[in-house]
This record gives structure tokens, sequence and C-alpha cells, in this order.
């Protein structure tokens, strides 16, 4: 088993990698469920994984919650919230989310707000929530306005990422928490990048060692950024690569399943690099090794890729001026020096984002 530390004052936690990792800490789960606690699982998640989490937890109710990005909802938050107060969940308790990034973020808003705050475990069963959203401690619901717009920073007190649970994961889901990991490379580690090259096919594959590599790596350089900038007032931004671009483009899927989050980022990264080519911020040759490491694993990297979305440069402008790093109105974008060297740029001109997407519109898919 790997353990990742993740540091923070007065609410440190362990990220425990490893395959049978929920079994491993079936003690430690058990002891932060000892107060009234519930799970909150993905529905798709209980349907072929109730067996496992039952045998760490067999007495605690469930609440089901239906598979998909529309989860995200005050409707699914206000119906999670009653329930979980029905059955008596105690501050002291924790909510135990089982399941992908959609329930880590909305059963971990519930757990942020539950009488002001009850403890959160995460167990996640997606490549995506075990390199990215259960550790760190956004947790968020969509709203009309878009995406992630209300929510709370809110730190688990666990977070047992069992590898075993990839098994059933459907390839496409696979992909796009591949495009996570990748984005830790491009943001911050050019060796990892590197590592990615050579070794990102064992991970797709699920082979043991690459995959525990590429997990436990990712946990850990988001467990560095979070330990310097919980709440995003600097260099946690640079986890945003790709998103930017990424939430306007899954906004103008509907959240209906046309365009999944990791797709969106991965498309996002791809342009973030095309832009800061255009901005002469970047080398092309680091453009398009980012986009042939994603388009080799079979990611989308433009936006002709998704043919069933159509959109226009001012659509998506106006997604992006939702986003919470808009400061003053002026949009706020992460872009590449170079592979491994991201950075935040603030203030960028809306006339060049719009002229850059009004050409990403009619770029044609490879
Ligand atoms: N809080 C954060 O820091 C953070 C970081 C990244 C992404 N996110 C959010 O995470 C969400 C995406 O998460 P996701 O990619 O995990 O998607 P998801 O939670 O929708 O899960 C993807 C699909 O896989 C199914 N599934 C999950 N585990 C499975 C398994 N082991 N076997 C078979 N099927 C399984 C689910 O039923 C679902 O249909 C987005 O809402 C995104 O905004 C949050
Ligand atoms: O943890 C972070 O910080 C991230 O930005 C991780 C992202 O992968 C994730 O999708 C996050 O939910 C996006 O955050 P948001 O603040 O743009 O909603
Ligand atoms: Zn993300």
């Amino acid at each position: 088993m790997h353990t990742v530390p993740v540091a923070l004052p007065g609410k440190s936690y362990d990220v425990v990698i490893g395959r049978g990792a929920l079994g491993d800490q079936a003690g430690r789960i058990r002891a932060l469920t000892k107060n009234p606690s519930a799970i909150v699982a993905d529905e798709e998640v209980w349907k072929r994984h109730e067996k496992a989490l039952r045998a760490v937890l067999p007495d605690l109710p469930v609440i089901e919650v239906p598979s998909g990005e529309k989860s995200k909802s005050w409707a699914e938050f206000e119906r999670v919230s009653e329930l979980l107060l029905a059955m008596g969940v105690e501050r002291g308790g924790s909510v135990v989310a089982f399941g992908g990034g959609v329930v880590g973020d909305l059963a971990g808003f519930c757990a942020a707000t539950l009488r002001r705050g009850c403890k959160l475990v995460q167990v996640p069963t997606t490549l995506l929530s075990q390199v990215d959203s259960s550790v760190g401690g956004k947790t968020a619901i969509n709203t009309r306005a878009g995406k992630n717009l209300v929510g709370a920073f809110h730190q688990p007190s666990l977070v047992v990422i069992d590898t075993e649970f990839l098994g059933t994961l459907p390839r496409r889901e696979l992909l796009a928490g591949y495009a996570e990991v990748v984005k830790y490379g491009a943001l911050g580690d050019e060796a990892f990048f590197d590592w990615l090259e050579q070794h990102g096919g064992g991970v797709l594959t699920l082979d043991d060692a690459p995959l525990s590599e590429a997990i436990a790596k990712s946990c850990a350089a988001k467990a560095a950024i979070v330990a310097d900038d919980e709440k995003e007032a600097g260099k946690r931004a640079l986890l945003n690569l790709g998103h930017t671009f990424g939430h306007a483009i899954e906004a103008e899927g509907k959240y209906d399943g046309r365009i999944l989050h990791g797709e969106g980022v991965a498309i996002g990264m791809a342009m973030a690099a095309r832009f800061s080519v255009r901005e002469g911020l970047c080398p092309p040759g680091d453009a398009d090794r980012l986009e042939r490491l994603l388009r080799r694993a079979g990611l989308p990297t433009r936006l002709a890729d998704m043919g069933s979305i159509e959109t226009t440069a001012e659509r998506l402008v106006d997604h992006m001026k939702q986003d919470k790093k808009v400061e003053s109105g002026a949009l706020t974008l992460i872009l590449l020096r170079r592979l491994g060297d991201a950075f935040v740029a603030k203030d960028q001109d809306p006339s060049r984002v719009l002229d850059f997407l009004a050409e990403e519109t009619h770029l044609p898919a490879l």
C-alpha cells in the first residue's frame, strides 16, 4: 500500500492507495463511522460493489444516487441532505462517499453543510476520482449558470483508493480519468509526462505497478499543491489547467453524458496549450506532444472530436465568464510556458480569447 499524507493544519489526513486498500483500511473506516453515519453511493457502483463495502460497513444505511453528472444538482443535494438528517447522521459521524467524482462532490457538499459540517470519508471508484476529486476537499454541485458554482472546501478525514474497483470501469470513463493524470505532468512535472509517454499504456491496461505509481504520483502532486494553498488563493489554480475551456465545453454538452468531465479537460488542455503557442508563450512542439499523448490514449483534443456538440466562440466565452477564477470580469487562464511548467495568466484579453475560440470551432478533427 502507498500512503500519501495531505498536510493541513488541524485537518491532515491520509490517502491510502493499493489493490485491497478497502479491506486494509477497514479499522480506520469503522472508527470514523462510530457515531451515526451513512453511505452515499452511486447506484451503478452499489449494484456492482455493494458486497465489498458491506464487508467493511455491514450496518450503515445507504443512499443511492443516480449515475451521471446530472446528480450534481440542487434537487439531489436537497434529497440526500434530508435523507442524511432523517437517518440521524451526526456531526461526529461520517458521510462515506462511494463512487466517482459526481458522488464525491455531491456527498462532500452534503457533508460540508450537514449540521454545518460532519466528517467525510472518500472511497473513490473511478480513475478520475482516485487521482483527483477525492483528494483536496473541493465539493460542489452544478447550477443553471454553470459547473461547480455552489460548493465548499471541506476536507475528507480519510481517502481509501482501492484499485480493484477499476476492473469494472467502462473504458471511456477510464480514459476520462487518464486526462487528469496527464494534467499533473503537463502542469508541473515534465519527468512524469515523459514517464506517461513510456508507461501510459500500462496504466490504461490496469497493470498493477504502473497503475499504482500513476495514482500515487498524481495524489502526491495534488497533496503538495493543496497543502500549500488549500483555498486556491494562488498556485492551486494550476490544478485547473484545461478546465476554463473544459467546463465551458461541458456546459455546452448540457451534462447529459455526451461529454465527460475528463474529455472536456483533455480538449481544454490541448486548447490551453494551443492558446499558449498562439500567444508566443510556449514552443509549438510542446503543444503537439501534449496532443499526441492524449490522442494516443484515445482522448479527444478538439471540439470537432465531439461531433454532437455544436457551439460558437461567443457561447463558450459566455460560459467562461462564469468561471470562479474571473476577477473584476476578466478571465484567468492556466497557460503553459512549456510542458511541466504551467502558470496562472490573469486578465486575459477577451477579444484574443474570442478570436482563438473562433479558430478552434473551425479546427478539423484529426
Ligand atoms: N472535487 C474535485 O477536486 C474534482 C476533481 C475532478 C473532477 N471533479 C468532478 O468529478 C466529476 C467526474 O467524476 P467521474 O469522472 O468519476 O465521473 P462519475 O462520478 O460520473 O462516474 C463515471 C461513471 O462511472 C460509473 N462508475 C463509477 N465507478 C465505477 C466502477 N468502479 N465500475 C463501473 N462503473 C463505475 C458511474 O456510475 C458513472 O456512470 C465531475 O463532476 C467533475 O467536475 C471534481
Ligand atoms: O482540486 C482542484 O483545485 C481542481 O481544480 C481539480 C479539478 O480537476 C476539478 O475538476 C475541480 O472540481 C475544478 O474546480 P473548479 O474550482 O474549477 O470548479
Ligand atoms: Zn477536473
